[in-house]
């Protein structure tokens, strides 16, 4: 459980804005993003066999993304996104030239454990997760076997990732088997053009 603002943990830290878009504002984004988005079914590779992911994604930045041994290639931002860009970027104190979309269907739509730790996102990346829709659980846990935390992610708040979290935690979106409408979570980031 977060407290409003900062949340130094160990080895990293998290902002936690849970009023960041007023629900009625966060409603209008999620309808919008659904259905202007071009949605992708993307295919990984696990454990030598190709599946689907848990959710549906797409990306929007200056440079292609490479994650889980898939890319996402170039795309500009529509303009129509770019007002919620910016406030998420005020918000943050950040600028962002990436933007990952996963759209979570249902509760078995998820995602796994992971850091967003890719060369491409430099030491200490700052990442603002914002979740629009339905309530989902955020978990995190420490690379040391030490720490876990979870927080409920209402629509239209605002995590933002920090410090070296990305290189001493892990996080995930967990599945659930209670029922569940859709939740868009967009997670804005600043990616170097070549590994520093
Ligand atoms: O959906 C979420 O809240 C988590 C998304 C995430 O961790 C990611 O896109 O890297
Ligand atoms: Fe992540």
């Amino acid at each position: 459980m977060l407290a409003y603002g900062v949340n130094p943990l160990r080895d990293g830290v998290l902002y936690w804005y849970p009023d960041f878009l007023p629900p009625e504002t966060a409603m209008a984004w999620q309808q919008q993003l659904t259905a202007q988005i071009p949605w992708r079914q993307e295919t990984i590779r696990l454990f030598g066999r190709w599946v689907e992911q848990p959710r549906l994604v797409a990306w929007f930045g200056a440079l292609a993304y490479r994650y889980s041994g898939l890319t996402l290639p170039a795309c500009a931002p529509p303009d129509w996104l770019m007002p919620l860009w910016r406030a998420c970027e005020q918000r943050a104190g950040q600028r962002f030239n990436g933007l990952l979309l996963n759209r979570y269907r249902h509760g078995q739509d998820s995602m796994g454990w992971h850091a967003d730790d890719e060369p491409e996102l430099g030491r200490e990346p700052v990442i603002a997760s914002l979740s629009l829709g339905q309530v989902r659980r955020f978990a995190l846990k420490h690379r040391d076997g030490g720490e876990r935390l979870s927080q409920e992610l209402p629509s239209g708040s605002l995590l933002v990732m920090a410090g070296a979290l990305q290189h001493h935690w892990l996080h995930a979106l967990p599945k659930t088997r209670r029922p569940c409408v859709e939740r868009i979570n967009l997670t804005f980031r600043y990616l170097y053009s070549s590994p520093v």
